[in-house]
């Protein structure tokens, strides 16, 4: 097999302006309350950890971890927790941080898992939001990027464990010889 070939789609310049963006309106909308910021392990920790430094309004930080796709660049639907919540979130402002939407399998478990924890309010930032294969219903409230289709690397999504330090959102395609 011949190594997969990497199609620029972002820049680091312009990941980090859609970061800014992002941080101004999530923290207009979510006051000086503030709020509960959960990363979704692995993928979103390196956009996570930007976005947290763009907000002005009280954050606090956790972490759930979930496991769904693999080695594969097709989601086995099985999504399995890997690490569960540990602030209490119930009557809180509660922000799920994704590196993307997809399927929506993932974000529509979380917000089930999380939601049962009665948040006052629970919204989702996604920083790619690629609708073509969404087949779960999930309200994307705060997307970074819209793609169409193909599948995408670097800013923490990965293929296969690799590419999630590169800066900038890249293509993977795979050449045919
Ligand atoms: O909308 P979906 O089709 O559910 O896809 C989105 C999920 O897939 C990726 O996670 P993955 O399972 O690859 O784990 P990772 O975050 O550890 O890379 C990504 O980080 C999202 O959590
Ligand atoms: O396009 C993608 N890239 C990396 N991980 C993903 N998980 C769902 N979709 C993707």
């Amino acid at each position: 097999m011949s190594m997969p070939e990497l199609v620029p789609v972002l820049s680091a310049q312009q990941v980090e302006e859609i970061v800014v963006a992002l941080g101004q309106r999530i923290s207009s909308d979510f006051g000086e309350k503030g709020g509960v910021a959960v990363c979704v392990l692995k993928g979103a920790f390196v956009f996570f950890a930007d976005l947290i430094r763009t907000l002005t309004i009280p954050v606090e930080v956790d972490f759930v971890g979930v496991a769904s796709y693999g080695a594969q660049t097709e989601s086995s639907g099985n999504i399995e927790l890997t690490k569960p919540i540990e602030s209490d979130i119930t009557g809180r402002q509660v922000l799920v941080v994704e590196d993307i939407v997809d399927t929506g399998a993932t974000a529509r478990f979380l917000l089930d898992y999380l939601g049962g924890f009665e948040p006052a309010r629970i919204n989702l930032c996604a920083f790619l939001d690629k609708r073509e294969r969404r087949n779960h219903a999930v309200r994307v409230d705060y997307s970074g990027h819209v793609v169409r289709d193909g599948f995408l690397v670097g800013y923490g999504l990965d293929w296969n464990g690799c590419y999630r330090n590169l800066k900038g959102i890249h293509r993977l395609e795979q050449n045919n010889p």
